[in-house]
């Protein structure tokens, strides 16, 4: 199987460097994906550049900070990023996705098993989970400011080891809000990559949330 010179040339402008497995699985996912989206909507990021750039260019992000053999949750998984490109990036983790749309996670139900990944599919709400399930790290991207995503974490910190969010510029404010609304009381947040966004001069960045213990990255 060739990889696509687009999808190539997208992660070069990254500097991102992929063994030709990892590749080919991500170009099966990103297709699968997209045949998928002619019919349930799940991203607008439909081309190689994009997928190359902008969800890789976050996927390879996180990568590199979670820990070996963490138990990642991806909350709000939507069409499978990050959740399904990490998992074919770092196969030493095991990733569960929830997504709270029933016919979007049927959707990755779907994807995960015709691509025979090791991932679990929960179609339900992230915080409803956390009554019963652990997760050593929960990713999220565009799912909702960190206000909202505060109050819907908090009664659940003892089952989270910590939180990575994928933000843009905004995250200051963003973090100003929840402060002000009183829902980051005893919790922990600091920047732990902070990278240019393609195509623009804003900055991506990952925050790391937290509440007990002292959470570890990778690098
Ligand atoms: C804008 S999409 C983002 C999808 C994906 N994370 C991305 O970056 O492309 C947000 C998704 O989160 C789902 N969602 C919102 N709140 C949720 C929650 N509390 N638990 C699980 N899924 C949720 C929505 O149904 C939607 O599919």
């Amino acid at each position: 199987m060739t990889v696509e010179p687009e999808f190539l040339q997208a992660l070069a402008q990254e500097k991102i460097s992929l063994p030709d497995d990892q590749l080919e699985g991500l170009q099966d996912y990103a297709r699968l994906m997209w045949e998928w989206n002619e019919k349930v909507n799940l991203t607008r990021h439909t081309t190689w550049q994009l997928f190359g750039t902008r969800d890789m260019l976050d996927v390879t992000q996180l990568a590199n900070i979670i820990p070996d053999d963490h138990e990642v949750l991806d909350l709000g998984s939507g069409g499978g990023v990050p959740g399904i490109p990490l998992s074919i990036v770092r196969p030493d983790l095991q990733v569960s996705l929830a997504e709270s749309v029933g016919k979007k996670a049927q959707v990755l139900n779907d994807i995960v098993s015709e691509l025979n990944l090791p991932i679990t599919v929960y179609a339900a709400r992230a915080e409803d989970l956390l009554h019963d399930l652990r997760f050593d790290t929960i990713v999220v991207r565009a799912v909702g400011s960190l206000r909202k995503l505060c109050t819907w974490l908090e009664p659940h910190w003892a089952s989270i080891g910590q939180v990575l969010a994928v933000k843009g510029p905004k995250w200051v404010e963003e973090r100003n809000e929840a402060r002000h609304h009183g829902v980051m009381k005893g919790l922990q947040l600091r920047k732990v990559a902070s990278y240019q966004m393609p195509e623009t001069e804003n900055e991506g960045v990952i925050l790391q949330i937290w509440k007990h213990g002292v959470p570890v990255v990778r690098k």
